[in-house]
């Protein structure tokens, strides 16, 4: 790792980094995905226990770090890679809460866009709102990819939330399905936004750890381990 550190959240120099990030809310599960899918896997941060690894994935170098929870959390790394280290991509791979009938437990969901309850855009200091969009080759390369691998995965909006334990509960999530967001989850609007302000590219892919309306649930120790489509998906993808 190099000492250097330009910033007060990741502690090391831009060209420890690869062009893409895929970064998962999870440390722990960046930290298997060095282990399990990347050679030469070098601990770039760890700073606030956020790690972050640059290795090879069939060749190409890649590296994976956590965002932490929450828009403001990736609002952080994601600025910071994209403004100051120059990573160019960043792959967001999630869990999600299903908001469409027909999703499963593991399902992955490609989210084309990310509505949200957040008020992240006011920053911006533009009068309006802003529909944030995945990069559309990225977006286009994880169909193509789903699809080769006969994999179960959907393709449209999600929700990105502040709040994971609101007060309306589950009925008020499941409002979104009047307008066909599929799954709930609390980052993908900051990453596309903070990607769009910098010129970037993002994508955000999630996996299915629980369906709102009959209440199953993957484990905590499922949804850090058994992610593996949506890993390999992104791993396949990133430039
Ligand atoms: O599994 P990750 O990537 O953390 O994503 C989801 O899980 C967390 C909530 O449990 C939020 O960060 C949400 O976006
Ligand atoms: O943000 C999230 C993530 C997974 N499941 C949810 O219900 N919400």
């Amino acid at each position: 790792m190099n000492p250097a550190s330009i910033t007060p959240h990741i502690g090391c120099s831009p060209e420890d980094f690869a062009k893409t990030v895929l970064m998962p809310g999870d440390p722990l599960r960046a930290k298997l995905i060095a282990e399990n899918y990347l050679t030469d896997a070098e601990l770039v941060n760890n700073i606030r226990g956020i790690q972050g690894y640059t290795g090879y994935y069939q060749g190409k170098r890649i590296s994976v770090m956590a965002s932490g929870m929450g828009m403001p959390s990736i609002g952080i790394y994601s600025y910071e890679l994209y403004n100051m280290f120059h990573v160019e991509s960043i792959i967001r791979i999630g869990s999600a809460g299903a908001i469409h009938p027909d999703l499963q437990l593991y399902d992955i969901v490609i989210a084309q866009g990310a509505c949200t309850d957040s008020n992240y855009f006011q920053n911006f200091k533009i009068r309006g709102s802003y529909a944030p969009i995945a990069d559309f080759e990225l977006l286009s390369k994880a169909v193509e990819t789903c699809k080769s691998r006969g994999l179960r995965y959907k393709l449209g909006n999600i929700l990105s939330s502040d709040v994971f334990y609101n007060e309306g509960g589950v009925q008020e999530t499941l409002q979104w399905r009047k307008f066909g967001v599929l799954a709930v989850e609390m980052e993908a609007a900051a990453l596309y936004m903070n990607a769009a302000r910098a010129g970037k590219k993002a994508l955000a892919i999630c996996t299915i750890s629980d369906l709102m309306e009959n209440g199953a649930v993957t484990t905590a120790a499922e949804r850090q381990n058994a992610f593996n489509a949506m890993m390999e998906v992104a791993l396949t993808i990133a430039e």
